[in-house]
């Protein structure tokens, strides 16, 4: 299902929320994106000269450490001592001025340092960089909401945490470039003092001026100061956050594990220059490696979750840590360093997995009022324990210092040379695997489903299509969860809201859908095969989207069905024990992939539901055992993908499921309300969702026929499309 869209503004507006590349037609957001790019890359640039002069300027195996551990300690220590001052700087300055002037003022500081050309010069500019890079943060941070709408906030974050960690790729990659180049050709760069890696810092600083250069030329940067919320000192931060991340333990088995990835990963990073070196590699080997850790992560936030998007979350997030771990296991033991790139690209992938999944459960496990103290305490403890660990690991590695195994070659060489850095690797490789086991312990939400069919079944999934226009609501559970009492009152309250509210529901929406309809459900019936019936909710299905629903959602309209492809999967595939995959391709292929913006499960043990009425049509009279697979299926799919569903325990009295189904619904609306029957004549009625409208005019929206049935008295008001 192909969404056309026209250029310009329409574009944008009706471009899913989710869309990046409808962030980046904003052209506002496009300079300050460039300017990001730019002091990213440069900064990235900055921190590789940096310690490879550190690790230049020392002479033994432990000083070495020693010097790096120096200037990626004090890179982070700023952080720590001085968080705090810099929100009350960045909310006391004109924000305009922080953003050109950080850059302008990083750039000058990374030309001094080839002319000082002094170690302690460089510990001293790299704490001044770090403490000017703590404001321009927090100013860049509140300046994206003046120059993005609302709802493309979320996108334009991820677009600025995928460039601030992407740029470290070509960084790498340049830098690498350049020492190479002068390998091969000595004194190339003779002209500078100390040959490439000068030249990386002058580079690094033309890319900070140009940046400022770029951001000057921004109008919508508000002139007043930052906006950010002044917090407390890192200490109080971080008791106030375990208080609440303590006591519950999904939060806490999330937090703990992401801390572990970057303790981890500050493990890599801060003895990687001394590994590198070990194996026989200088700078251009550093680089590379620098460079794989990133394009790892930055694959792995980008592609990671929609590669394996059909697996549970919490058990994704467990999966990505313990394999970080164990990654470190050949990482550690390997002596090859193209073995040891392709092993250092797995594990940033690994950890971006990690990283992204982590932090988007946190988002949707932590209750609003306490998201915010939460987010502060684990960005606190990141940095808290990466200046840890950049503090010790080295000190470990110095400690171990180097060692010889085995018998001596001809040339005088050993064996096995297996030094400081690679029996740190080992120690973090055990932390890093118990974390992630750990993790997976504390917040399996699938006990007793095999991970082998879970994986098995995410690799095979599909990502669906989500409409452009309008909202897809579905709503799904078992036999007298109340959906039909849910869907009229969501209806009601929609249409108060003054949507355009199509209420619709399966089988037998549609005419042929209704004939469908009669066939599967009458007892009269009788036997029939299970692909018979699958194929026959399936016909209902794509007669259903095609006829009712896509056209309501291109016109904008504010869809709820009653049951939908979950439906199929849970009474088909499971139910009927059909295989899962076979049935989901079947019915996928039947709704080309449409998906709702939001199912709601109504959560009820069959036997609840089963007495909550009399008759039974053929579905209803099958066991018990056949209700609670079921049940277990609309269980499983929604933990698959929380941020597409909700459960609600359907026991409890209607109007709190009512409550609580609006108030998720309630922020996805608020994507839709632009698109309401009046927005969309008013840009001259050109509705872009998905299947291009024949008739956008609502009344000529097709007439759902009353579905018989043997339980008329609950079925959707079939009829009700349209205000
Ligand atoms: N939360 C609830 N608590 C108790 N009874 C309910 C609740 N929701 C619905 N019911 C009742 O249960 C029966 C089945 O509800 P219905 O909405 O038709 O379920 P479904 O469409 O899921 O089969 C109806 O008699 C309805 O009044
Ligand atoms: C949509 C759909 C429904 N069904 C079954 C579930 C229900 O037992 C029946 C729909 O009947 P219906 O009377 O509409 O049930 P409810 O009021 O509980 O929604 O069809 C499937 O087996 N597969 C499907 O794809």
């Amino acid at each position: 299902m192909s969404v056309p869209h026209p250029s310009g503004v329409d574009e944008l507006r009706h471009a899913p929320t989710n869309s990046l590349s409808a962030v980046l037609r904003i052209p506002d957001f496009r300079r300050l994106w460039i300017g990001l790019g730019l002091s990213s890359l440069g900064d990235w640039m900055g921190l590789l000269a940096l310690t490879a002069i550190a690790n230049a300027s020392a002479d033994s195996y432990a000083a070495r450490n020693y010097a790096i551990a120096g200037v990626l300690f004090l890179r982070v220590l700023p952080a720590l001592i001085m968080g705090p001052i810099a929100g009350y700087v960045a909310d006391r300055l004109d924000r305009r001025h922080v953003l050109i002037w950080g850059d302008y003022i990083r750039g000058a500081l990374f030309i001094t340092i080839p002319i000082v050309d002094r170690l302690w010069w460089i510990f001293v500019v790299t704490v001044l960089v770090e403490s000017v890079s703590l404001v321009w943060g927090p100013a860049k941070d509140a300046t994206v909401p003046n120059l993005v709408p609302r709802h493309r906030l979320e996108a334009a974050n991820q677009i600025s945490l995928a460039t601030t960690y992407g740029s470290a790729l070509p960084a790498a990659l340049v830098f690498s470039g350049l020492t190479l180049v002068d390998k091969l050709y000595s004194n190339l760069f003779s002209f500078f003092d100390k040959g490439p890696i000068d030249l990386a810092l002058f580079f690094n600083a033309g890319t900070f001026i140009i940046s400022g250069l770029v951001i000057a030329t921004l109008k919508h940067i508000p002139r007043g100061p930052a906006d950010t919320d002044g917090d407390g000192s890192v200490w109080s931060v971080v008791v106030e956050g375990w208080k609440y991340v303590s006591t519950t333990r999904v939060v806490r088995g999330l937090v703990i594990g992401i801390i572990g990835a970057f303790a981890a990963g500050g493990v890599v990073i801060g003895l990687a220059r001394t590994f590198v070196a070990d194996l026989g590699g200088g700078d251009p080997g550093y680089g590379i490696l620098f460079g794989a850790v990133f394009l790892g992560l930055g694959v792995g936030m980008w592609r990671g979750p929609r590669l394996l998007h059909g697996l549970s979350r919490r058990r994704l997030f467990g999966i990505s840590l313990t394999t970080t771990g164990l990654l470190l296991f050949p990482l550690a033991l390997t002596q090859q360093l193209e073995i040891v790139t392709a092993l250092t690209l797995l594990l940033g992938f690994s950890a971006g997995v990690a990283w992204i999944v982590g932090n988007t459960m946190l988002g949707l496990e932590v209750p609003d009022e306490v998201r915010g103290r939460t987010f502060a305490f684990v960005g606190s403890m990141i940095r808290l324990s990466l200046a840890l660990v950049l503090a010790v690991a080295p000190l470990v590695a110095g400690v171990i210092g180097t060692h010889d195994f085995g018998p001596v070659d001809e040339f005088g060489r050993p064996f096995l040379v297996y030094n400081g850095a690679a029996f740190t690797f080992l120690i973090a490789a055990v932390l890093m695997t118990a974390v992630g086991v750990t993790s997976y312990r504390q917040m399996d939400d699938r006990k007793g489903i095999s991970l082998l069919s879970d994986l098995r079944h995410a690799f095979s999934g599909t990502t669906g299509i989500y409409a452009a226009t309008g909202c897809f609501v579905a709503l799904e559970g078992g036999e007298g969860a109340g959906k039909s009492t849910q869907a009229r009152r969501l209806q009601a309250w929609l249409r108060q809201e003054g949507y355009d509210v199509l209420l619709t529901h399966e089988p037998g929406a549609t005419d042929v859908g209704s004939r469908l309809r009669k066939i599967v459900l009458d007892p009269a019936t009788g036997a029939i095969s299970d692909r018979t019936e699958t194929l026959l909710y399936a016909a209902d299905k794509a007669e259903h989207v095609e006829a009712v629903i896509a056209p309501a959602l291109a016109r904008g309209a504010v869809v709820v069905t009653d049951r939908y492809v979950d439906s199929t999967l849970a009474y088909q595939g499971a139910g009927r024990a059909l295989v899962d995959r076979e049935v989901e391709r079947i019915a996928r292929w039947a709704t080309e992939d449409l998906r709702p913006h939001l199912t709601v499960v109504l959560d009820l043990p069959p036997q609840h539901g089963l007495t909550r009425f009399e008759e039974r049509d053929r579905i209803e009279s099958e066991s018990l055992a056949f209700h609670e697979r079921v049940r277990e299926m609309f269980l499983q799919l929604a933990s698959a993908q929380p941020e597409r569903y909700l459960v609600v325990d359907a026991r409890r009295p209607v109007e709190e499921v009512e409550a609580e189904i609006r108030q998720r619904l309630e922020p996805l609306l608020e994507g839709a309300t632009r698109l309401t029957t009046e927005d969309l004549r008013a840009t001259e009625a050109g509705a872009h969702g998905l299947a291009e409208p024949e008739s956008p005019e609502p009344q000529l929206e097709p007439e759902p026929h009353e579905a018989p049935g043997p339980r008329e008295s609950t079925a959707a008001e079939p009829g009700e499309g349209g205000r």
